[in-house]
């Protein structure tokens, strides 16, 4: 019999919301999509990260539901372990273990791996980037750019379904952001990337536009950006700062 995750890999959303102290971030979502590459765009404060952290399990929604390849990824954290990978905006939020190694394989022994196992998954993914000699280098000596590739080949290591970019690029010179692009987009079956920067979502298949906790619309990303991108612009040519008071 199929697993369930092997099956068709659907993000189904019922009326998902999330309220922090009586006040809505997410309200109402609605949402199935099996695509290849999924994109999420909205401004500062619509919710895009707090929905990472909700597909990621790491968070449960406060009403309706959702399932990930028919798993809630809240209530089954073995299978979420096992089907999704998240990767932050800032390795700092990541990273927990001082040397690179450690950190490569701990999601690994969270995945339930033996030790033996995991550390050969480890020396493999070091060798697949030429870093062996990082085996046991200090996090804290690394650069910016170089967590961030502790942060991927941990993530990568752990081979999810559905591997959440939530605005990963942040911060990475351009030859940087376009290196770990490309090995991004090919790293998993099904990619759901969040970005304000309608760049990095162009060849999306699907994509939601997220605004003030709702959906504000969805289709083909060729469809939506030039919508979203004209009312960032005229946002911007106003002189209101109100929507950064939280
Ligand atoms: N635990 C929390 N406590 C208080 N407020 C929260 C919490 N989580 C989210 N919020 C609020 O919900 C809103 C959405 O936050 P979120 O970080 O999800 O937005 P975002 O779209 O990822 O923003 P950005 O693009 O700036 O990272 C913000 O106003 C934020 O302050």
């Amino acid at each position: 019999m199929e697993r369930p995750e092997t099956a068709r890999f659907e993000i189904r959303m019922d009326g998902l919301g999330y309220e922090v102290a009586g006040r809505p971030v997410l309200e109402g979502l609605e949402l199935r999509v099996a695509a290849r590459r999924i994109g999420v765009v909205g401004r500062n404060g619509s919710g895009k990260s707090t929905l990472a952290r909700i597909l990621a399990g790491l968070i449960a929604p406060t009403s309706g539901q959702l399932r990930l390849g028919g798993i809630d990824p809240c209530a089954d954290r073995r299978a979420a372990l096992r089907l999704v990978g998240i990767l932050f905006q800032n390795p700092e939020h990541q990273i927990i273990f001082p040397r690179v190694g450690e950190e490569i394989a701990f999601g690994l022994r969270q995945q339930g791996l033996g030790k033996a196992e995991a550390q050969a998954r480890v020396a493999a993914m070091l060798a697949q980037f030429d870093k062996r000699h990082w085996q046991d280098a200090p996090v804290d000596a690394l650069s910016q750019g170089q967590k961030h590739l502790v942060c991927m080949m941990a993530v990568l290591a752990m081979r999810p379904q559905l591997l959440i970019l939530d605005e990963p690029y942040a911060g990475l010179d351009i030859p940087t952001r376009r290196q770990l692009g490309r090995y991004l987009r090919a790293a998993a079956p099904h990619l759901l990337h969040i970005s304000h920067e309608p760049e990095d979502l162009a060849d999306c298949e699907r994509l939601f536009w997220l605004d003030r906790g709702r959906i504000r619309a969805e289709g083909p990303a060729a469809e939506i950006l030039p919508v979203f991108t004209a009312e960032m612009d005229r946002l911007g040519e106003l002189d209101d700062i109100a929507d950064l008071a939280g």
